[in-house]
């Protein structure tokens, strides 16, 4: 559908427009133009294989690392298309962080696991390096936990703390935009809880895009969501509004579980 779902009035960190989504010759999205508001958390929902994690993954330019997958149209970030060849995308990513539905800390200390990526972008003196730790840890939930065996490895965490570590990790570099792709699809109920608190939390610093499989979830942790459906964006708009009075047959079937 290219008809423009952004009227919203959103005040926007990243404005899609137009997108188009190439595997090789399979167009994963089509025409795809939204606003995701700044500071707020957007949810991504629909069934499996709609686009959700390609669209994501458009907005770091995630695909630039595999062959074969191109995007075309416009994701206006700071006033400039993110799409265009030459864009920065080493500044892209730093502005732009992501974290996966399985839990990815790097096979090295918790400290490190935060430091690593700090020390792409900054260079810290070693008291403030401590103290951007502890913050990113901090925002993550994770401190408490985590700051009596910050030299242990991150892989000695559970499920869940590893979760909030990536997290952590992923505002350690202060981005302006966190992507959550499905990140609680592999967290036992109270992990994934502590997760979605966190989201709530974080939102008043940071844009929050989340693909979630979970209808209660998006319901819950965000402002505003997207249904997508066969690489299109078929439906956009005030979470609320979108659950309690669907505006297309398609997303009531699908939040009222009749489909997908
Ligand atoms: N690497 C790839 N090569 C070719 N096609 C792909 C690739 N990755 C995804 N696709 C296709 O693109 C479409 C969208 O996939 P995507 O992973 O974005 O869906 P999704 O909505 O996130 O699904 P799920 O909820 O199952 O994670 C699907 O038809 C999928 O088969």
């Amino acid at each position: 559908m290219s008809e423009f779902l952004s009227d919203q009035g959103i005040n926007a960190a990243l404005k899609v427009r137009n997108l188009d989504f190439y595997y090789g010759g399979f167009k994963g999205l089509k025409s795809v133009s939204m606003d995701i508001a700044e500071k707020k958390v957007t949810a991504f929902i629909g069934p499996s294989g709609c686009g959700k994690s390609t669209l994501l993954r458009t907005f770091n330019r995630m695909y630039d690392l595999y062959p074969g997958q191109r995007a075309e149209g416009e994701i206006i970030f700071h006033g400039s298309n993110t799409l265009e060849k030459g864009y920065d995308l080493n500044l892209l990513r730093a502005r732009v962080g992501m974290v996966f539905q399985k839990p990815t800390p790097f096979p090295m200390s918790i400290y490190e696991n935060i430091a690593f990526g700090v020390r792409l972008y900054e260079n810290l003196s070693r008291a403030d390096m401590d103290n951007r730790v502890q913050w990113a840890l901090e925002q993550a939930a994770l401190w408490t936990e985590a700051k009596d065996k910050l030299h242990q490895s991150g892989l000695s965490l559970s499920g869940g703390q590893q979760q909030r570590l990536c997290i952590a990790r992923g505002v350690a570099v202060k981005p302006d935009v966190l992507l959550l792709d499905e990140p609680t699809s592999a967290l036992d109920p109270i992990s994934t809880a502590k997760i979605e608190e966190l989201v709530f939390e974080l939102k008043s610093s940071y844009t929050i895009a989340i693909v979630t499989h979970n209808m209660q979830q998006a319901a819950r942790v965000s402002d505003y969501t997207a249904y997508m459906y066969l690489g299109e964006l078929m439906e956009f708009g005030v979470t609320d509004e979108l659950f309690m009075k669907p505006k297309r047959k398609e997303t009531e079937d699908y939040i009222t579980g009749r489909f997908g």
